[in-house]
């Protein structure tokens, strides 16, 4: 089992960040260590909410009194999310040479949170610089989604082998891990959603059903699922499969309550053993 430290996005009301990403963790029986960047009462896709953005120093305080309990040696992993500004990054960064230095084995992963193809960029200006030049190059593993693989790499991509040509160049930057959410090319049938994770010269392709719903949320869990199931088997294709299949059910049944918040305590056993298991598929860009 292992420690997480989580620094992310804080919600009072549903699930985003670390409001997403840190139950399911708890429920594979790691321990989580969540370090908010902000605290809102509710998600901003509501278009209202209170609460209010931290800054990077606030970020390190708590770092800094984690340290002081000598256990920053102990700590497995870091896991980022959604940032709030590129002050908060740098403090983000600095977290990862702190606990790197106590741990040299501990990993870095990265959802390098931007924006999606409705959406376009959504975070504040500097901060798609910042996970491109600073974040991302430090990173072990990163979990774009596909708008993200493009614009980090400065591609447009629409075909499976140009998706591994970027995400090839991605790894060149830096992380030997790539997790790709919401993979659209021209051979993803239009009821489904392809997921791609790469490692080692290898990729790995999931399919899973496109369901009806929009939620927020999704990516801050799979980020975390896919870390800790890559840390638990060491193979970035079993974490896949399983980090796939668990958000699969996880949003099914969001699907089927007609929620607008992700069940993410409802779905729990989607956490341990998904009801549906989706197969995972080595792809090649050859011809
Ligand atoms: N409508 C949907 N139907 C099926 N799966 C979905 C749906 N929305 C999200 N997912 C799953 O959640 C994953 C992460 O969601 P995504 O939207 O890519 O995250 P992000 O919020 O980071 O953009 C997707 O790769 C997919 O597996
Ligand atoms: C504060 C906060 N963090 C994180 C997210 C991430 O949501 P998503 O998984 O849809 O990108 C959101 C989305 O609204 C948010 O408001
Ligand atoms: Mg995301």
């Amino acid at each position: 089992m292992a420690n997480v430290l989580s620094i992310q996005s804080h919600v009072a009301y549903g699930h985003v960040g670390n409001a997403s990403a840190v139950f399911p963790l708890q429920r594979l029986g790691h321990e989580v260590w969540p370090v908010h960047t902000v605290q809102f009462s509710n998600h901003t896709g509501y278009g209202s909410w209170t609460g209010r953005v931290f800054d990077g120093q606030a970020v390190d305080e708590v770092v800094e009194g984690i340290a002081a309990r000598g256990v920053l040696g102990s700590c497995d992993a870091v896991l980022s999310g959604y940032l709030g500004s590129a002050d908060i990054g740098h403090a983000v960064v600095g977290t990862v040479a702190r606990v790197r230095a106590a741990n040299p084995a501990a990993v870095y992963c990265c959802d390098p949170v931007i924006g999606d193809v409705g959406r376009g960029v959504f975070v504040r200006p500097g901060i798609a610089e910042f996970m491109r030049d600073v974040a991302v190059p430090v990173a072990d593993v990163v979990t774009p989604n596909h708008f993200e693989l493009d614009l980090l790499t400065g591609r447009t991509t629409t075909t499976l082998p140009q998706v591994l040509d970027a995400v090839a160049a991605l790894q060149a930057t830096g992380p030997r891990v790539v997790l790709v959410t919401s993979l659209d090319v021209e051979d993803t049938p239009d009821d489904a959603v392809d997921l791609l994770a790469a490692e080692g010269g290898r990729a790995w392709r999931v399919r899973t059903p496109e369901l009806g719903v929009s939620v927020n949320g999704a990516g801050d869990a799979i980020a975390a699922l896919f870390l800790a199931h890559w840390m638990s088997t060491g193979s970035a294709a079993r974490a896949l499969g399983a980090a796939a299949s668990s958000v699969f059910g996880l949003l099914r049944m969001t699907a089927e309550a007609g929620s607008r918040e992700i069940l993410t305590v409802a779905a729990q056993e989607e956490f341990v053993s998904p009801t549906r298991t989706f197969e995972v598929t080595e792809v090649t860009a050859a011809p």
